[in-house]
């Protein structure tokens, strides 16, 4: 599934209605049609009482085909135009026409009062918005601020249902300067919008889903649209590395995590473990001596490698020992509880020298040992992946969060293609962008997997299923919906507050088994 943006709407809108002559107003009675079947199937409508909110442009124009519909099914509809209706053009007003002209009731907030409007609110079971699509701009202004604040504070008494996108949201980055609608469902036409996972887009739109209203979706291709792709469940299970029933352990590569320091003994742990636990053959563990016993201890499945240690860190030359035998690794992972200290530049550089073309993911610090040495990245002949949060993604650019958190699909895009990587730019809605380009949005996951830990759980994941064979965009696409589902389905036992990395670890097996 792909995701738009408002432009890639116009053009999609312009070609169907322009090039294929398909007209708008056909596009809107489809529109609202598909809405009111949503409706149907949401509560018993005998007694409901339903309010349409409606703006000026064509989501209000979808609204006044909604409200007739309704209507003209019996049920107890009043339509609400928040503008004054002479302002109405174009295919909305041949809808708001053929509205009148069913003498359907109607309350004209320009000849009425904002408490006579909040009364009938006061009384309605459903509340659809269709006050503001993609078409808003900026913070929404009276009297839709007012309104929407009202609805918004009914909360989840009354089921509020967004028309395209909950009013107030951009379609393109998902901010909402002012006030939006918090949408209980969001129905949304063609193509699901990239405001929908973006900034505080997640948080007001609900259960969403997307209904064809006869826009032709080869129209993109026609177009040269290179649109986000949504990540899905059909997409993962065909990313999942395969395991030949005939595998045995070399079959599914050997694992190695280079990582941990003596504050942070946990990481490479949580690291290796998910590797092991998600299908790796091997798993090799590479930590500084001095937390050895420790790691030994909690990681019986792995072959445990102590290097060179100094203060409590990885030594510059700790490696020195490994490079001879990368070659035994399928992929390797560095970073999880690395830490910062003296040298790590060099390291880093020293591994990348020595490395044959095995598939690398930095994540933790290492990503901060090679902020100034993109360049040694960009030209190692093999995979490479990043797997930034938002803070590691500012210092790499030298940037801010808020720079980063702003423009989340051009910065992972853009640093992937300039640096030739493949960059997974973590967070609510993580990004995944490759060295050609394409940009993937995982949809999934919740607070749950915000803590310590979890970041090294995804990286022991991804290293995993590159051991397994994936390739690395297959390897990242699959990882970060597995492990977002393991988040997700702990905390329905956990809660989102007790899960822990090991618990999503073991929901990493329970949605493996799913998947399989
Ligand atoms: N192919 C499709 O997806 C179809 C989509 N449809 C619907 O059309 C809207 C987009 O309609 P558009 O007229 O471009 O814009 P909107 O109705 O979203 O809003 C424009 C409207 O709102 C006023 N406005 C803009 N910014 C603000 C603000 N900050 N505060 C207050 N008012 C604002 C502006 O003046 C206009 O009056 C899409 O979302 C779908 O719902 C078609 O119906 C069918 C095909
Ligand atoms: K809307």
């Amino acid at each position: 599934m792909l995701v738009a943006g408002q432009k890639d709407m116009q053009q999609l809108d312009q070609y169907t209605m322009e090039r294929i002559g398909l007209p708008g107003v056909v596009l809107m009675e489809n529109a609202g049609a598909k809405v009111v079947e949503e409706i149907m199937n949401s509560l018993p409508l005998e007694q409901a009482k339903i309010v349409v909110l409606a703006g000026g442009g064509n989501n209000g124009g979808d609204g006044f085909v909604i409200a007739r519909l309704l209507a003209d099914k019996g049920i107890k509809t009043l339509l609400c135009v928040l503008v004054d209706v002479e302002h109405v053009k174009g295919d909305a007003k041949v809808h708001l026409d053929v509205y009148k002209n069913r003498h359907l009731p109607l309350f004209e907030l320009s000849k009425n009062t904002l408490e006579n409007l909040k009364k009938e609110l006061n009384i309605a079971d459903i509340i659809v918005d269709a006050m503001l699509g993609t078409g808003v701009i900026g913070a929404v202004r009276e009297p839709f601020s007012e309104v929407i604040s009202i609805v918004n504070d009914y909360g989840k008494e009354k089921l509020v249902m967004s028309v395209d996108i909950p009013s107030g949201v951009s379609s393109d980055t998902g901010k909402v300067e002012g006030v939006a609608i918090i949408a209980t469902k969001t129905v949304s036409f063609v193509l699901p919008k990239k405001g929908f996972f973006l900034a505080e887009g997640p948080r007001h739109i609900g259960e969403w889903k997307v209904v064809d209203i006869s826009v032709p979706l080869l129209a993109i291709q026609e177009l040269g649209l290179t649109l986000p792709i949504l990540i899905t469940k059909t997409l993962v299970k065909s990313s999942l590395p395969v395991r030949p029933p005939h595998g045995h352990k070399g079959t599914f590569g050997h694992v190695l995590i280079v990582g941990g320091s003596r504050p942070y003994v946990g990481a490479p742990v949580y690291a290796a473990k998910s590797a092991f636990f998600s299908g790796a053959g091997l798993v090799t563990l590479a930590i500084p001596e001095n937390i050895y016993p420790m790691v030994a201890t909690q990681n019986p499945e792995s072959l445990l490698l102590p290097l060179a240690e100094q203060d409590g860190h990885f030594a510059e030359h700790a490696l020195e020992e490994l490079l001879s035998r990368l070659s035994t690794f399928t992929s390797i992972a560095i970073g999880p509880g690395m830490g910062r200290f003296d040298g790590g530049e060099r390291l880093i550089k020293n591994l990348f020298t020595s490395l044959a073309k095995q598939s690398i993911v930095l994540d933790a610090d290492a990503l901060f040992f090679i902020r100034n040495q993109l360049d040694m990245i960009k030209h190692y002949n093999g995979d490479v992946i990043l797997t930034p949060h938002p803070g590691e993604m500012a210092t790499l650019l030298n940037t801010t969060v808020y720079e980063i958190e702003a423009n989340r699909l051009d910065v992972a895009k853009d640093f992937a293609v300039n640096n030739q990587v493949y960059l997974m730019l973590k967070g609510h809605r993580s990004i995944i962008a490759t060295p050609t380009g394409e940009v993937y949005i995982n949809p999934f996951g919740n607070d749950a997997l915000g803590k310590g830990g979890s970041g090294d759980v995804l990286t022991g994941l991804i290293t995993s299923f590159l051991a397994q064979g994936a390739t690395p965009i297959h390897a990242l696409i699959s990882a970060s919906y597995v492990h977002a589902e393991a988040g997700e389905e702990q905390a329905k036992i956990f809660s989102q507050y007790g899960v822990t990395p090991l618990d999503t670890i073991d929901g990493i097996r329970k949605e493996l088994i799913k998947l399989s």
